[in-house]
Parts: structure tokens; C-alpha cells; sequence
């Protein structure tokens, strides 16, 4: 549970112009997703361009870079060009994997017919910065615009960011159930996949800054 109001994540930038947007939002992480099939994912030239103008804006919000299942030295790449804060791992990479690089991580885990999310929570990933609970099956992709059954909310001391079918006019309600770390979006904030809206993302952000926490 946490007292403190969720830190907010926006995934899946593709456009400097979003970038900008996202930091004058003062939202507190920006993500670049480099996991292959994803209609969101940037190469490492546009993950630059997209980092650097992160870092000219007054207000600095920490850069992702996702993964799912890289090969060590394609993440070594991406953290030597990007200089990401913070690595995101949406793939069947364990702790050694995740950890090898010396960067902070989230772990995404997938929940979707997942058992025993409680156990899975509570085990996975020790040295992870914090577990993602992601709406869909271990080992499938993230994006997805579905939803967690958020009742179903793991109760426990790990820091835990909720992701998955998230959108302005449902986050509060999510982080009431929920209580999150942080909340993740990418479709709910978007006219088409990796264009981010500039009124969804400012009401995304009004959303869970006027909730009740
Ligand atoms: O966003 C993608 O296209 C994506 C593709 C493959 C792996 C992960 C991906 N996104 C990871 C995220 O953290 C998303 O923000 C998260 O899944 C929530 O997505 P949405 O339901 O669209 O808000």
C-alpha cells in the first residue's frame, strides 16, 4: 500500500514532440520500447534523438528502455547509447539476466492466467527496482490496451507499477483498488500506436493527481 500519490510512466515514445509534452507534464518516467513486433518500438538513432531532448527540458523525467528477451550485448547497446535511468525487461530474463548490466530495473510480469499473482509477486526478481503487472500472459507482449482484474491486486511491501488498459477516465479507480508504486500507459494515452495525444495525456496525468491516494 502505498500513502504517496503513484509516479506516472508514459510508454511507447516514438516523437521528440510527445517528449516534450510528457516532461512539461512532469511525469515522472518516459519509456522507449525496443522489443521487436512492437508497432511503438524506435531504433537506437531515434532513442537518441528522443533522449536528448528529454534531457534539454527543465523538468527531467527518468528514461526506460524496454526490452523483451535482448541479447545481452544488444542491451549493453542500448544502454551505451541511450544512457537509460532505468531498464525495463518485458521478457522471460531472470534475475541474472536483469541484473548484469548495473542499471536499475522493473521487471514486467505478465499476470494473465497466472495462478497465484501473490507468490509470483513475492518471489520474482529480488533486486528489481520494482515489479510491472502487466495485462497479459507470461512471455506475450505488452501494449495491449487490456486490463488486470485489479481486485485481484497482490497485497505486499514490493514496489509494484500497474500497467495494462490504462486511460484517464479509468486510472483513479485503479489506483484506488490498487495503490500502486506507479501506473504505466501507453495505448490509453494514444490516436494511433507510439502517436501520443497531447489532451489524453494531459487528462491522464490530471486523472491521477486529483485522486484520492
Ligand atoms: O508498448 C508496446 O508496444 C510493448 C510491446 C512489447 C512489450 C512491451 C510493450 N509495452 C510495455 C509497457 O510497459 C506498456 O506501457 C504496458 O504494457 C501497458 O500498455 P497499455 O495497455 O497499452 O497501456
Amino acid at each position: 500500500m502505498n500513502a504517496q500519490p503513484p509516479a506516472i510512466k508514459f510508454c511507447g515514445l516514438t516523437r521528440v514532440a510527445d517528449v516534450e509534452i510528457a516532461c512539461a507534464l512532469d511525469v515522472d518516467y518516459i519509456g522507449f520500447v525496443f522489443a521487436h513486433g512492437s508497432p511503438r518500438r524506435v531504433d537506437l538513432a531515434r532513442a537518441v534523438e528522443l533522449a536528448e531532448a528529454a534531457r534539454r527540458q527543465p523538468r527531467q523525467a527518468r528514461i526506460v528502455a524496454l526490452v523483451r528477451d535482448s541479447s545481452p550485448g544488444d542491451v549493453d547497446a542500448v544502454v551505451a547509447a541511450v544512457r537509460p535511468d532505468l531498464l525495463q525487461f518485458h521478457g522471460s530474463e531472470d534475475e541474472a539476466s536483469c541484473s548484469r548490466f548495473g542499471i536499475p530495473y522493473w521487471k514486467a510480469l505478465g499476470v494473465l492466467g497466472v495462478d497465484d499473482a501473490q507468490a509470483h509477486v513475492e518471489t520474482s526478481h529480488p533486486s528489481a527496482e520494482a515489479l510491472l503487472l502487466d495485462a497479459h500472459a507470461p512471455g506475450g507482449a505488452g501494449g495491449s490496451g487490456h486490463a488486470l482484474d485489479w481486485s485481484q491486486w497482490p497485497r505486499t511491501p514490493r514496489r509494484l507499477v500497474l500497467a495494462g488498459g490504462l486511460r484517464p477516465d479509468n486510472v483513479a479507480n485503479a489506483i484506488t483498488l490498487t495503490r500502486p508504486f506507479a501506473v504505466d500507459v501507453s495505448s490509453g494515452i494514444e490516436s494511433a500506436p507510439g502517436v501520443k495525444d497531447p489532451q489524453r495525456m494531459a487528462a491522464f496525468v490530471a486523472a491521477v493527481r486529483a485522486c484520492d491516494h
